[in-house]
């Protein structure tokens, strides 16, 4: 099905494996006579070219060779994966800016550096959607480059930062810091629980990795900061003093996962600890910068919080080997609020992110067949804007914009193939730190009649009400259990934070009817 050409397939290339049967014909015949366009045009047709990343590099070569016989291949490469993988387009691209690419493959000759990182900009200057708008006029990426059923593949901070809502920043922290960090979580995650199980289409079904949830001691209660004190390197807490482990709360109820009270949850570490104000620091510079150059007008967007960004909570992530994964989701938002910005730390083997951007739409088809309780099945109207790749070495930070949650869903798809970590092995761990604010402490937000804290859902594919906030029953996602119908519009102020109607009481009971139509809303495979 992917089309597109990889790294990993250009290793291939360096050292040679014999090429499988059917193409060895077609590798010699497209390396030892020039190709036209349109033989090219025909391979592709053909289903050739989908093939061999060999194939396409020959081709490729023999269309913009210049008699040399000499043509860089990174450059090569380089021009391929802008042009998704399409020998035609490249080699058009090629003939419409013939001087200033002559110019790349002949500077990337010799050089012998096997670059990773691609950039979109040193293929095409003009590549920034939003490179010539002025400030007030800059808004979203207006060109997303990906398309339906194609995936960009994306390494250069700048291409990230200008087509998708992340900013990346690479080798983030001293190198020594962020061996020390993995070496502790490695040792963490040792004890992680299983993978957590989640209801999916009716199923029960786990996420195939493991996760923990850590929290700042300086933001729970007193009670449970004496307890945990002298833990803190055991980190870990039992299940009873869990409900005092909770940002300054007595409440009974806690924080979940899915619908299921974290069986684990544990202070964070102290390499985490002193690693925190770096992360805060270039998190809430990377959002200054976000707001000037992307946002419109160059202010914040509606429910954003204006309040420098503070984490104080992390969801640890571990992944042991290419295999481990995590499902297409948005994060929720019931502890961080509307237009919830994230600082995701990869440690150890370099994995890819994918993110798609959610095109809302008519779901007169589906509102039929939803239930309250079902998640919706993924159709290919999820990949109405195609997938970008964003990979992420080690020791780099990611940071998810405002926009992120409502507008986009993420993964961490399965690997093939991994080149193991000096440090770490097979396994990849990633820190999300998150700001859970203290307006959305579960004690303060609605309950349903479950009894239990709702969480904050937003409409992200019905056009209709598209964008609003609602609060909803979270026990349908507990294996083994039934959620109520329980649904509340949530409004907020200009910075996020919850209003309550007159009369209203904390725990909000306030229900709506007629919302027969929950199961289009419930689109994540992984919920949070
Ligand atoms: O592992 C990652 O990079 C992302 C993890 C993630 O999406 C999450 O924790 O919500
Ligand atoms: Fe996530």
């Amino acid at each position: 099905m992917d089309a597109f050409v990889t790294r990993q397939k250009k290793r291939k290339l360096r050292t040679p494996s014999p090429p499988p049967v059917g193409h060895s014909t077609t590798t010699r015949k497209a390396l030892g006579k020039s190709v036209t366009s349109n033989e090219a045009n025909e391979a592709h047709s053909n289903g050739l070219e989908e093939d061999s990343t060999e194939v396409k590099l020959a081709m490729l070569a023999s269309l913009v060779d210049d008699g040399s016989g000499n043509t860089d291949q990174d450059m090569l490469l380089d021009l391929l994966l802008a042009h998704d993988g399409s020998v035609a387009l490249a080699s058009e691209a090629f003939q419409s800016h013939r001087e200033t690419w002559t110019k790349k493959l002949k500077l990337g000759r010799g050089s012998g550096a096997i670059g990773l990182q691609t950039s979109l900009r040193s293929l095409f200057p003009s590549s920034d959607p939003r490179s010539s708008l002025s400030p007030e006029k800059k808004g979203p990426a207006a060109t997303l480059l990906s398309k339906r059923g194609r995936t960009l593949f994306l390494y250069d901070p700048v291409d990230i930062g200008a087509h998708t809502p992340c900013t990346l920043v690479h080798n983030f922290l001293p190198a020594e810091a962020a061996n020390d960090l993995l070496r502790e979580m490695m040792a963490e995650a040792e004890s992680f629980d299983t993978p957590h199980t989640f209801k999916l289409f009716e199923q029960v079904v786990s996420s195939p990795h493991t996760s923990c949830l850590y929290l700042e001691p300086g933001t729970v209660s007193t009670a449970a900061k004496a307890r945990m004190a002298p833990r803190r390197d055991a980190a870990k807490i039992d299940r009873a003093e869990q409900d005092l482990f909770v940002l300054n709360s007595d409440t009974h109820d806690g924080y979940r996962y899915n619908g299921s009270r974290l069986s684990d949850i544990r202070t964070v570490t102290p390499h985490m600890e002193s690693v925190r104000p770096l992360v805060q620091d270039a998190v809430n510079k990377a959002v200054q910068e976000r707001i000037t150059t992307h946002y419109p007008g160059a202010r914040k967007l509606k429910y954003q919080n204006s309040q420098p960004w503070k984490p104080n909570a992390a969801f640890v992530n571990c992944y042991n080997g290419g295999e481990e994964s995590v499902g297409w989701h948005s994060d929720h938002l019931t502890y961080l609020g509307p237009r919830a910005v994230i600082g995701s730390l990869s440690l150890g083997v370099a994995r890819e992110f994918r993110v798609r951007r959610i095109v809302p739409r008519d779901h007169s088809a589906d509102n039929a067949s939803s239930s309250a309780s079902i998640a919706r099945k993924p159709t290919q109207d999820d990949d109405a804007a195609g997938q970008i790749s964003i990979h992420l070495p080690h020791n780099s930070l990611l940071i998810m914009h405002a926009e992120m949650q409502e507008e986009w869903k993420h993964s961490v798809s399965p690997a093939a193939s991994i080149d193991p970590h000096s440090v770490s092995g097979r396994k990849r761990i990633n820190i999300t730190y998150r700001d859970y604010r203290a307006e959305f402490r579960p004690e303060l937000t609605p309950r349903c009649r479950c009894d239990i804290a709702a969480i904050l859902r937003v409409v992200q594919r019905k056009q209709e009400n598209h964008g609003r906030y609602f609060w909803m029953c979270h026990a349908g996602n507990i294996p083994g259990r039934q959620g109520c119908t329980y649904f509340q519009w949530a409004e907020f102020d200009d910075d996020g934070r919850p209003l309550r109607r007159t009369g209203e009481k904390a725990t909000g009971q306030r229900e709506q009817t007629g919302f027969d139509n929950l199961g289009v809303l419930i689109e994540e495979q992984k919920a949070k």
